[in-house]
């Protein structure tokens, strides 16, 4: 049975987005939109994935989002209406940006001051993430001291920390192994619903993992040779009851979501 929800406000909007270089093609006609999910009764976020294969345009697409860049036509727009331009959105990059001559407590603090809520409580919001995604013990070392995993938790904390309801991620689950996976899964679900504004967006080639975290993805991919990329799928796991699951990975329908994607990628 599907679990009571309704799709109110547009948060994010891409419209006609097309990418060109040099008269080639990159991004073409991309159009999708996120909306405030709404259930009775539970604070909720929005998770969504774009999956698509390697080459396929997931990086300029993700710098698009980020405002890193300005699509060649088209526009991305976000609350109120309005075209989403760089610091818009906490960006987690797949390699871990971090200042390398910075501790971690340092570059955590400096994120936490960017953000007006946490005033006068910075050090008790680093404390709360930190031994909330178990890096208390790494706080005071610098970033080439920390293991792939602690980094991407840390890089994911400084962008929380600065307070955006949009989290824009890279790969966040490349290199990572199974249990530090299982580990920023978990965070990224705590954060998800820690906000009814919290919008997760993650740009991935992970299939298995997006599936058993989002609430929608996006399939990116090629409709006719020569031409750029679009989006050429939504699956809605709400719909499929595969959202909100914590059991999800033994839930049939999970496997036959995962062999459709493959198919379609
Ligand atoms: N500055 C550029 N000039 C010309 N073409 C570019 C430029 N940057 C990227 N491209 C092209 O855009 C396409 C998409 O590249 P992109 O890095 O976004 O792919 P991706 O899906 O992120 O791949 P991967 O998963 O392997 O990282 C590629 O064909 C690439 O050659």
């Amino acid at each position: 049975m599907m679990t009571p929800h309704s799709k109110e406000q547009v948060l994010l909007r891409a419209e006609h987005v097309c990418l060109d270089y040099d008269g080639y093609h990159v991004l073409q006609d991309i159009n999708f939109s996120i909306r405030n999910i709404v259930r009775p009764g539970v604070e909720q976020g929005q998770v969504v994935s774009l999956l698509g294969r390697s080459g396929m345009g997931k990086t300029q697409l993700f710098r698009l989002l980020a405002g890193l860049q300005k699509p060649t036509s088209g526009t991305i727009r976000i609350e109120n209406d309005k075209e989403v331009k760089a610091g818009d959105m906490g960006v987690v990059f797949q390699h871990y940006y971090l200042f390398e001559w910075k501790t971690i407590y340092q570059s955590l603090m400096m994120a936490a001051l960017q953000n007006p809520a946490l005033r006068g409580n910075e050090q008790d919001a680093i404390a709360r993430w930190a031994g909330a995604f178990d890096i208390t013990e790494s706080l005071q070392k610098y970033p080439q001291q920390l293991s792939g995993g602690q980094r991407q938790r840390a890089s994911i904390i400084q962008q929380l920390l600065k307070g955006s309801n949009y989290l824009l991620m890279d790969e966040p689950f490349s290199g990572l192994d199974v249990c530090v996976l299982d580990k920023v899964v978990d965070m990224l679900l705590q954060v998800s619903v820690s906000n009814e504004l919290k919008t997760l967006i993650i740009v991935s080639h992970d299939i298995e993992t997006c599936v058993a975290i989002s609430d929608t993805v996006y399939i990116l991919g090629k409709t006719a040779e020569g031409e750029g990329a679009t989006i050429k799928g939504e699956i809605d796991l709400i719909g499929r009851d595969l959202a909100w699951n914590t059991d999800i990975r033994r839930h049939p329908a999970f496997r036959d979501t995962l062999e459709e994607i493959k198919a379609g990628l």
